[in-house]
């Protein structure tokens, strides 16, 4: 990747603040921290009004859309009528993608479009078990079809090498722990004194960049990770993953009577770790360095490397369907440029513009791209040229 451009940091450098606000310090300025993490103080366990103060409990219990209304006798759904209009009312603020089709080709015509994905909830269902979010062979073939014409990246919030196992496609780029492990195209030049870069190769053998700038908070987070394993043992259905620069602390299947034991455990690691912080996912809480870095980061980066940062001829689209998406839609938004796609089957705040209700209308959108793409490459060999 090109790194001969100026990138800022990602590891901020205020002490001072590291308490207070999401700020990290830099290893060079706090020796304690660079070496093992082996001891940890441990601390008198807080008590559940730590989590309902600082506001925990309610993103937990708005983390996932809500179901609809289920009648159990007759195992059917029914929407509620207020819940289709709320949706309805939303949808005039964020169009539905496949419906203004014609506007986003309109103003991608002659543009080369950049397509960032999320994986869970917008390329697989959401569903109970995190090891069976499985893509289906339909979306694994229009995401093939998609990188055929646009450069494709799959942004994720679990590790790289689990996202690129389970979508299997080796023509994409992929991001790994929310854009904190970057695997790029070898073809463009990289400064060999970036001190996030390292060359490495694929699971093909072929050449590739890594761009992972919380390297140094690998023996951390192994750490938490395995505190969080020993400690949430005893919690029926609580699951903990291991994503080497983050690590995440799913509720979806824990008793709801048993979440603010969860978010109580956690919050009790996490006050010894200051350089860490918690997000939250869709019935999970994720752990991660306090660095300037997120998806949002990670497109910037990766538009960077592929040479597509400059210029009004390229048009990147993200989808995604979380909270953490949202930093991408936001820097979309900043630069005035591209669309943030958001997926969701319920009324969200966000800063997408457009939305998609599910995993089939991402299937759709992606197809559509695919379609409209061939005709306009057909159209382009057809032109007639002047001699
Ligand atoms: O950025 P993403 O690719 O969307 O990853 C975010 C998290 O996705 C996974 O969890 C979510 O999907 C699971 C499977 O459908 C579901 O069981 C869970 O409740 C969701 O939060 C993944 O397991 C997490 O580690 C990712 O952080």
């Amino acid at each position: 990747m090109d790194l001969k451009s100026n990138h800022a940091s990602p590891v901020l450098t205020d002490p001072a603040q590291v308490n207070k606000s999401r700020l990290g310090i830099h290893s060079s300025l706090s020796p304690s921290l660079s070496g093992k993490y082996i001891t940890i103080p441990r601390r008198k366990a807080g008590t559940l009004d730590d989590v309902r103060s600082n506001g925990w409990l309610d993103s937990m219990k708005s983390s996932s859309p809500p179901r609809k209304k289920l009648i159990k006798d007759f195992n059917v759904e029914v929407a509620p009528d207020d819940t289709d209009i709320a949706y309805g009312s939303w949808m005039l603020k964020y169009p539905s993608a496949l419906n203004s089709f014609e506007q986003i080709t309109n103003y991608a015509k002659n543009k080369k479009i950049a397509v960032f994905l999320d994986y869970d909830g917008t390329l697989s269902p959401i569903v109970d078990d995190p090891d069976r979010a499985l893509m289906s062979d339909a979306m694994r073939s229009a995401v093939r079809n998609v990188a055929k014409y646009c450069p494709t990246a799959i942004i994720s919030g679990r590790s790289r090498d689990k996202v690129y196992e389970l979508v299997g496609l080796t023509e994409l780029y992929y991001a790994g722990s929310h854009g904190m492990d970057i695997m790029g195209p070898d073809k463009h030049a990289v400064s060999n004194d970036h001190q996030y870069c390292n060359k490495s190769t694929d699971p093909l053998g072929k050449e590739v960049n890594l761009f992972q700038p919380a390297s140094e908070f690998i023996p951390m987070i192994d750490e938490v990770f395995r505190t969080l394993v020993e400690n949430t043992k005893g919690i029926k259905g609580a699951k903990v993953e291991d994503h080497k620069f983050c690590t995440a602390v799913h509720y979806r299947k824990v008793d709801e009577k048993n979440w603010p034991t969860v978010a109580q455990l956690v919050h009790d690691v996490l006050k010894d770790y200051p350089r860490l912080r918690l997000t939250h996912g869709r019935k999970v809480l994720e752990v991660r360095p306090v660095i300037d870095w997120n998806k949002g980061k990670a497109v910037e980066f990766i538009l960077e490397s592929l040479a597509l940062d400059k210029g009004d001829d390229v048009l990147p689209i993200f989808i995604g369907d979380d909270r953490t998406d949202e930093d991408a839609f936001k820097v979309l938004r900043e630069i005035n440029r591209g669309y943030g796609i958001l997926v969701s089957s319920v009324p969200k705040e966000t800063k997408a513009f457009y939305s998609l209700k599910d995993t089939t209308e991402v299937m759709k959108f992606l197809e559509s791209l695919v379609r409209w793409k061939k005709w306009e490459e057909e159209e382009e060999a057809n032109r007639p040229r002047s001699p």
